[in-house]
């Protein structure tokens, strides 16, 4: 679904990221750790056409991302869900609205997907909350609120950046079997994450691989992982 043959990124000074091999195969299940600072989110951003590699090929769905098209982009990331480190919503829209947010900028009928929208609300728990304003969200439910936008176009692949950051151990949890039901569905999972027991805790219940960034590089987890 998504690889990346020794990537690399720089914002402009040194490089953040170098020679990075990455194979997402459909149905995978990967957590991606290492230290604040180390390239987790813009490996992410990488895989959602956010930047684009200084070195090396990404292709996201068989095609190279230096030869897409505003189009080819605008599709593919229909195909992608992105639950962002903060949320990212827009304060003064209600939950419904910033769920339906996707739908509506990639121009499809909102009709067509209130009824997801609702059901995915009811299967995130968040369904008395459908009128609320982000600010009125708890960070829990929050981060449920992002990972049923995240989901609203129907994704094949799921990208979420620190999705347990904000919450305690008991919602992590929840969100952690949300994403383990996607990935039982057949969704692609990518999950960055500093949490260790989040990972001791998944994999007994899903094949996951565990990756890690270091010296900008990607390797594999620790030998206890
Ligand atoms: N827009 C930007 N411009 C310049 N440098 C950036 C930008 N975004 C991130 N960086 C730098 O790139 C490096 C990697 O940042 P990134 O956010 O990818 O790390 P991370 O592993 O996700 O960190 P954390 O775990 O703290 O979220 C950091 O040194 C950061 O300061």
């Amino acid at each position: 679904m998504i690889e990346l043959k020794r990537a690399g990124f720089s914002y402009g000074g040194g490089a953040i990221l170098a020679d990075v091999d990455l194979h997402l195969t459909k149905g995978s299940f990967h957590f991606l750790t290492g230290p604040s600072g180390s390239g987790k989110s813009t490996l992410m951003k990488l895989c959602y056409q956010a930047l684009f590699p200084s070195a090396g090929t990404i292709k996201v769905f068989g095609k190279d991302v230096r030869a897409m098209t505003h189009d080819d982009i605008a599709i593919i990331r229909r195909r992608i869900g992105v639950v962002h480190q903060d949320c990212q919503f827009l304060d003064h829209l209600s939950l419904a609205e910033n769920v339906l947010m996707p739908s509506q900028v990639s121009g499809r009928d909102l009709n067509d997907d209130l009824q997801n929208m609702n059901q995915l609300l009811n299967w995130v728990g968040l369904t008395k909350q459908i009128n609320a304003l982000p600010p009125q969200l708890s960070g829990g439910e929050r981060q449920r609120a992002a990972l049923a936008r995240a989901l609203i176009l129907s994704p094949d692949v799921i990208l979420a950046d620190e999705p347990t950051g904000n919450v305690d151990w008991e919602m992590g949890q929840k969100l952690l079997s949300l994403l383990i039901e996607l990935n039982k569905m057949g969704k692609t999972i990518l999950i960055a994450t500093h949490d260790m027991n989040l990972i001791r805790v998944a994999k007994p219940q899903v094949a996951a691989r565990v990756l890690r960034i270091q010296d900008k590089r990607i390797v594999s987890g620790g030998a206890d992982l």
